[in-house]
This record gives C-alpha cells, structure tokens and sequence, in this order.
C-alpha cells in the first residue's frame, strides 16, 4: 500500500469532524455532502473486497427512492449479492475512521480480513441520476485508483444492472454478457420465450403505463425498448425531463400514500407500474370506475408468481420445494390467502432484501418479496435442473420466468419483475382487476416516530415484538387487544433516523388510531423528540 499516496489522496476527500455513519439497510445513506468521504472510502473497501475475494466488486452510487438531494452507496458482492454482512462493520469502521486513523484501520482490516496486497483488484462502478452522483462517484473511482486497482466505470446504470454486470464478470459470462446490451438481450428473450405460448388477452397490444420516479429507470427503460416485442407497449412518464427525483412520484410514494403519482394519467381499469429511484421496486396499481385507487403491492406481485409457479410445478409433476418469504410489514391477508388458500409455505424474516435472499436460498424457488415492491424469485441448481428436464414436456422453461438464474437472483429488478409479471397475465389472461381481487388488503397504516436515540428498541421475533425499551411491547400488546383483526409492531428504522410504526385492523379508522396511539407509546417511552404525534 502506497501510504504517501493514501494521504495525500485522503485529504482531497476529507471526513467531516464528528460524522459518523452506519451501513445500513442498505448501505450508507444521508445527505449528499456529506458523503464525498465514505465514498472514496467504498473505493478503498471494494478494491481490498476485490483482493481478498478474487473476484469483481461492484459498488452501486444511489439512494434509491430518497430525496434528491440525498445520497448513498452500496457495494455488490461476487455474485451479485448485497456485500457481506461481516464486511458492512469493515465498512462502518473505515467510513468513521478519523483522518489520522485511516492508515491503521486499512491495515487491521487487511489483517483481520486476510487480504493478499499482492492480487489484482477489479471494481465495476454505477451511479443513479442524481445531480450529485456523478462527483461522488468520482470518489470512489480515486479510492479504488489510490490502491491501484482497475476499475470499469459504467456510468448511469439501474442498481440491478450493476448487480447484473458484475454477476457476468465473475462468472466468466455464464450468466450473460457484461454490458447493458448482454442485459437487454438476456431479459428480453427470456420475456419472449415465455410469453410465445400465451393465449393472447384478445386486447392485441399490451399497453402498460410506467412512472419511473424521474429516476434511471425512465432512461434505461427506453434504451431497451428497441429489444422489446411489439406485442408489449411501455409508456414512460416522469422520465425526469421535468420534475425532480422521487418527488411525489415513485413506488415509495405510491406504497406509502395508497394513491397514484403525479405526473400519470390514469384511465379507468388500466395497468399501471411505479419504480423507485433507482429501478429495483416496483408496484402496480390502478383505479376502478368508481374513480377509487388499488393498489398492488409486493405482497400481492408475490402471490401472482406463487400461483403461477404452483400451477406449472403441477402441470409437470414436479415436487420441488417452493415457500414465500416475507417481512413483518407483510399484510397480513396476504400471508392469510398465501398459506390457507394457495397453500404455500410462508416464512417470515427481518426488514431488507438480504434477509429474504438469504432465507429464499433455503428452498428450490424462493418467491421473496418485500411489501413494498422489492424482490424477485431465487431459484436453486437443482431447480434449473429439473426446469431443463422437463422443458419438453411443459414447454415452458422454469428458467424462462426466472430472468436471472443462477446467480445474481440476488436483488429485485423493476424491469426484470415487471417483464415477468406481464408474461404471467398475458398468459393467464388476467387484467389487473382480477389480479387485485385475489384477496382484500387488511386496512393498515405505517407512520414514523422522531426518538433521540432510535437504537434503544431492541427487537425480536423477525422485529415483530420489541425487547426494549422496558414497557413497549406490553403497552402495545394492550392496545392492539382493543381492536378487532388488529396486529403492530415498531422497529428503528435501517435507512431514515426514525422509528417506524406498523399496524393493521378491521378498519381504516382502527388501523390509523392504533398506529396513531402505539406512535404516542413509542414517543413516551423511547424518547421522543420534537412535538408528540399528531392523530390522522
Ligand atoms: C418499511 C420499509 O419499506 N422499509 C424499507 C427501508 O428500510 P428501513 O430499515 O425500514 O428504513 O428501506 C430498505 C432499503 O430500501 C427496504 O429494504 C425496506 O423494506
Ligand atoms: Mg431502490
């Protein structure tokens, strides 16, 4: 390690005194000037990740549905994995470390990390749209140089399509081509391949309105439309040509506020689809005659692959082992139809699509999604196996609806998602209507709480019960009692500086008062900050 250079290089991205910061959820994300230090920091990190896997590292520049004038960065691991949670703590170390400190806290991670100095390092570097994205990728582009490692800079690219690059990097293009082209190709001809023996919805062209957040969704969406067939229509809004980043618009303002984007027409009975901000979630919606908005979440994007996957499984007579995963935030009338109706098993993990990836791999097919939009499925090799076995029989491949087999299953990807999702109503000849009506949403509600110290909740029960602070869960337990149909659960948050209140009952107005009084109870008893909740 060339140690004059480090510092030299350092001091041209200075960490501001007294900051610091928490790889997250998902990664780091805060405001963007404050980010100029960690990120030529991941440049440091991913290229000792590099050495001491062998393999290209990705590091992703985004903060994905938050403001715009927020920013973030997560790293990619071999496979197209969310970076390994033993590294996210390197990572937290060496985004803290004080300027003096730098030096030591490199070398004791190479130690304790066992990184051979010696081996090339490779790092392929995306970045959102976002006006500070492309300095601050920069940074990172100086860590990686400073330690002498290669790295391929691919510019404005959606979070998967970095997943997806450094999956065909490292697996010597097996997986696919590591260009957006490869991307665009692999994608659009497993699309085609599926939908080949669809009935057809008797509508001739599909039509399909999308709200790209005015994010990178918009401009690499109309990159692959020329690979798209002209059987499926996308029409692009909040292309970002004139409105801002996320605001009021996106799969995160849609999930949150149950109501429709600015900036989307919306006719009676038609489809249409958010992404976030940087293209990984999506969520579908649309509004009946009556003018009333529906919404269709994740939960429910997992039934429809569920059913669809459980239905072709029988078809072929194959007994693989298939289960939906899910978080807390999870309807519970999803979980309800899912396990009593569809009969599928259902297992419930902690906030973040690691935790669901992870859990999925436990079986062959691992539908995963999180309510909010994020997700895909995960197949195992033994899966694709089979699928391959049986193509003949079932004419159609399970490799097919599974856009990214075998590796980079790792990450939701909007286009991927909603490539499939059209495949499957195509072939079932199903309108958004009839998707919808599958089951009915419980009423439900989800708030945010200011606390001085969002850390002193402690959770348990894949974060559906709190263990501290002393008091909460008892408090909770008693108000959920006084509603029917009713279910709550807080948990600081991994990605904003509050604590989240979820609560679901037999009715809106149940479901707001109960979420409106468990966020009074987490104000009294956690340390509230600022004026006490509000009611609805
Ligand atoms: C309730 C909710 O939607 N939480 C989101 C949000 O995490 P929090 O830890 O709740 O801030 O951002 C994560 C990253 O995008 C996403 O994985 C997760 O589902
Ligand atoms: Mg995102």
């Amino acid at each position: 390690m060339d140690f004059e250079a480090l510092k030299k290089y350092s001091a041209l991205h200075p960490k501001p005194a007294r900051l610091t910061l928490q790889y997250g959820t998902a990664g780091f994300r805060s405001k963007a000037e404050q980010l100029d230090h960690v990120m030529f920091r991941m440049g440091l990190l991913a290229a000792l990740r590099s050495r001491a896997t062998g393999s290209t590292i990705g590091v992703m520049v985004t903060a994905s549905h938050n403001p715009e004038e927020d920013n973030g960065v997560k790293l990619v691991d071999p496979l197209g994995e969310m970076l390994h949670p033993s590294w996210e703590e390197y990572a937290t170390q060496l985004a803290n470390a004080e300027e003096q400190d730098l030096q030591k806290t490199l070398t004791e991670i190479c130690q304790k990390a066992a990184v051979n100095q010696q081996k090339d390092a490779s790092v392929f570097i995306g970045r959102d749209t976002r006006p500070s994205s492309k300095k601050l990728s920069q940074a990172v582009i100086d860590g990686v140089s400073v330690l002498g490692g290669q790295y391929h800079d691919y510019g404005l690219v959606t979070t998967p399509q970095l997943h997806y690059v450094v999956c065909c990097q490292n697996t010597r293009g097996q997986y696919g081509k590591p260009t957006l082209e490869g991307y665009y190709q692999k994608l659009s001809k497993a699309f085609m391949e599926l939908i080949k023996k669809s009935p057809g919805s008797g509508e001739g062209q599909r039509h399909l309105k999308i709200d790209c957040a005015n994010g990178i969704g918009a401009l690499k969406l109309s990159e692959m439309q020329p690979y798209l067939p002209k059987e499926v229509l996308v029409h692009i809004y909040n292309d970002g040509t004139k409105e801002k980043l996320n605001h009021l618009c996106g799969a995160d303002f849609v999930k949150v506020h149950q109501k429709p984007p600015k900036g989307l027409d919306m006719k009676p009975n038609e489809r249409c689809c958010s992404f976030d901000g940087d293209a990984d979630r999506i969520v579908y919606y649309y509004t009946d005659t009556a003018g009333h908005f529906h919404l269709i979440d994740g939960d429910k994007i997992a039934t429809l692959i569920s059913i669809f996957l459980k239905e072709l499984l029988a078809k072929v007579g194959q007994t693989l082992k298939m289960a939906v995963i899910q978080t807390a935030y999870a309807n519970g009338s999803s979980t309800r139809y899912l396990e009593e109706t569809l009969q599928v098993p259902v297992h419930c993990v902690k906030t973040g699509v690691k935790h669901l990836h992870h859990k999925a791999q436990e079986f062959d097919i691992g539908v995963y999604f999180e309510a909010n939009g994020h997700g895909t499925v995960s197949t195992s090799m033994q899966c694709i196996i089979s699928a391959a076995k049986t193509y003949k029989k079932c004419q159609i491949s399970l490799r097919m609806i599974l856009p990214f087999p075998p590796c980079s299953q790792t990450v939701g990807d909007a286009i991927s998602d909603m490539l499939v999702i059209e495949a499957i109503l195509s072939l079932k000849g199903l309108t958004v209507h009839q998707w919808d009506a599958f089951y009915t949403d419980f009423p439900n509600r989800l708030l945010k709480v200011q606390v001085a110290d969002r850390q002193v909740i402690d959770t348990t029960d894949a974060e559906r019960r709190a263990v501290t602070p002393p008091g909460l869960q008892e408090k909770i337990d008693a108000l959920v009692k006084k509603y029917k149909f009713s279910r709550a659960f807080v948990r600081p948050s991994g990605t904003e500086d509050v604590v989240r209140i979820y609560a679901e009952a037999d009715t809106q107005e149940n479901a707001d008062a109960l979420a409106h009084e468990v966020s009074l109870a987490v104000y009294h008893l956690a340390g509230g900050r600022g004026a006490p909740p509000q009611p609805l």
